[in-house]
């Protein structure tokens, strides 16, 4: 079945990764910049992991996957190399929680899509488990297209945006100057930002 993607807040979150090796890593690298609070269960931990733990970033359970440590879990990731300890953990989960399971996507209800990041733009690619090289590769030839300077320029949407908002009444008028401002040529010009910006505000529709 084609998945439903959204794009979910974990601020503040339970997030439990059972397994400690690699892919854990990765999974949890991508839980931490999206500000949840990490636990991790795992006999041991790779060195990237460790160093997490030892300056707090994540707790550490060193020990082998328990049931209960999914108790608070808002979110489950299970990744360990043994496939019957995944499954075990498939189990356990209660209904409401979400859970990835890394070697065996079907038994859990999410999937990790390969993401970029420039500002508040995200984006992101998956292939629903037919090939996550795939989802890379493609990630990475977006990354070409779209740089670094998305950044600031995104940083200006917000701004233009908010301005069109509290200036700008007529709702016609608004998506023409919404949609002006995604046109190229704003995207590499601070002058036509600023230009753009002080129009607006000066405008007293
Ligand atoms: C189903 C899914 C479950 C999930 O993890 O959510 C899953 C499952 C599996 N991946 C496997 C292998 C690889 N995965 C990667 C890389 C990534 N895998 C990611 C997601 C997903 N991988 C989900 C589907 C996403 C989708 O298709 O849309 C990415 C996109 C996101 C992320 O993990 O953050 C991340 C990009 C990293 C980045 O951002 O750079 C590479 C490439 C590399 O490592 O360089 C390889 C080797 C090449 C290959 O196999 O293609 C294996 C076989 C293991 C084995 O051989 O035993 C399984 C298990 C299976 O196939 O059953
Ligand atoms: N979804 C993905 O993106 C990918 C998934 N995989 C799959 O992910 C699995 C894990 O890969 P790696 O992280 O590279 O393996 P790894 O060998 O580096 O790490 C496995 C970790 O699981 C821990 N572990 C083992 N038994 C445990 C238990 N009972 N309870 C808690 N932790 C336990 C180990 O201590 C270790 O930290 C692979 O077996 C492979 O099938 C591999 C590549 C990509």
């Amino acid at each position: 079945m084609p998945p439903y993607p959204i794009m979910l807040q974990l601020s503040g979150k339970q997030a439990v990764v059972i397994g400690g090796g690699a892919v854990a890593l990765r999974k949890v690298i991508h839980l931490l910049e999206a500000n949840a609070k990490v636990t991790v269960v795992s006999p041991a931990l790779d060195p990237k992991l460790y160093t997490y733990y030892q300056v707090g970033k994540i707790h550490w359970i060193k020990r082998e996957f328990q049931p209960l440590d999914l108790a608070n879990a808002f979110i489950v990731i299970a990744a360990t190399n043994q496939k019957e300890v995944n499954q075990r953990v498939s189990k356990c989960v209660s209904e409401g929680q979400l859970l990835n399971v890394v070697d065996q996507q079907d038994l859990g209800n999410f999937h990790v899509p390969a993401k970029l990041s420039r500002g508040d733009l995200t984006i992101t690619v998956s292939t629903n488990g037919t090939s996550p090289y795939l989802a890379k590769t493609i990630r990475n030839e977006i990354g070409k297209m779209y740089g670094q300077s998305m950044e600031e320029y995104l940083d200006f949407l917000s701004r233009a945006r908010q301005t069109v908002k509290d200036h700008v009444t007529d709702i016609e008028q608004r998506k023409k100057l919404l949609k002006e401002i995604t046109h190229k040529d704003y995207r590499n010009s601070a002058e036509k930002q600023k230009d753009f910006l002080e129009k607006v505000s000066e405008s007293n529709e």
